[in-house]
């Protein structure tokens, strides 16, 4: 269905204070999404993962005063009930699996809902069909990137890219080769979602969008 064409005023700014994370959405967006990226200073907020990331993209779309998309990624142990935790305090477990939860969310302005986009494991195979069912007409699905957590293994770059080993690789995140980690991450599973929003959404800018900081 195509939807009317929303004609948004400036490109999207894409907020983070995180470089390996904005080489990461670079690379993964291409030219698909036209975007701009600057480090804002907000409030770590506390809650659920999606109402966190709508508040952020709020505050975010109110500095900006234009579209914005923010991103949150935690690791979570399943050992400790899907929290996100120390490396440290899961060696105490046996139960060494984890998922990758990324959360994007997007407003095309201060004044509009967020709609959110995640990359997550379900933990419960129901949990994942009901989550689908009721939000595929929204725009929302789950997608998945189990794993396991290791010794690390591999450059130390980026977060806990060493201590995660995806299911089906014998490599950690951080040893694949970047093009190997963004086609199967969290974040490109997360992405898909927000690129084919864009497609079907078919925004189009008042200013020529330039795709740099
Ligand atoms: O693919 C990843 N591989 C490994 N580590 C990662 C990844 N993605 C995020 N991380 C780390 C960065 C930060 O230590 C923590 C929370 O991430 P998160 O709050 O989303 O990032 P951040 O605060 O550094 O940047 P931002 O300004 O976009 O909120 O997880
Ligand atoms: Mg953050």
């Amino acid at each position: 269905m195509a939807a009317a064409r929303v004609v948004l005023p400036q490109p999207v700014t894409f907020v983070t204070g995180n470089a390996k994370k904005l080489e990461e959405v670079r690379a993964i967006l291409g030219q698909s999404v036209p975007f701009r990226s600057i480090k804002l200073d907000l409030p770590e907020l506390q809650g659920e993962p999606e109402d966190i990331s709508k508040e952020k993209a709020r505050l975010a779309a109110k500095e900006v005063n234009g579209p914005v998309l923010v991103e949150d990624t935690c690791l979570c142990f399943n050992a400790l009930e899907g929290l996100p935790g120390l490396n440290n305090l899961l060696m105490a477990y046996e139960d060494k699996s984890a998922y990758a939860l990324c959360v994007f969310s997007l407003t095309i302005g201060p004044n509009e809902e967020p709609i959110t986009f995640l990359g997550k494991t379900p933990r419960h195979e129901e949990e994942f069909a009901y989550i689908n069912s009721r939000f595929d007409d929204i725009l929302r699905s789950w997608k998945e990137v189990k794993g396991k957590i290791v010794s690390p293994r591999g450059p130390n770059d980026f977060g806990w890219d060493p201590i995660f080993e995806p299911d089906g690789y014998d490599q950690t995140y951080a040893e694949m080769h970047k093009e190997e980690k963004n086609k199967i991450s969290h974040r490109y599973k997360a992405l898909a979602l927000v690129k084919s929003h864009f497609a079907d959404a078919g925004y189009t800018f008042q200013t020529s969008p330039s795709n740099r900081e």
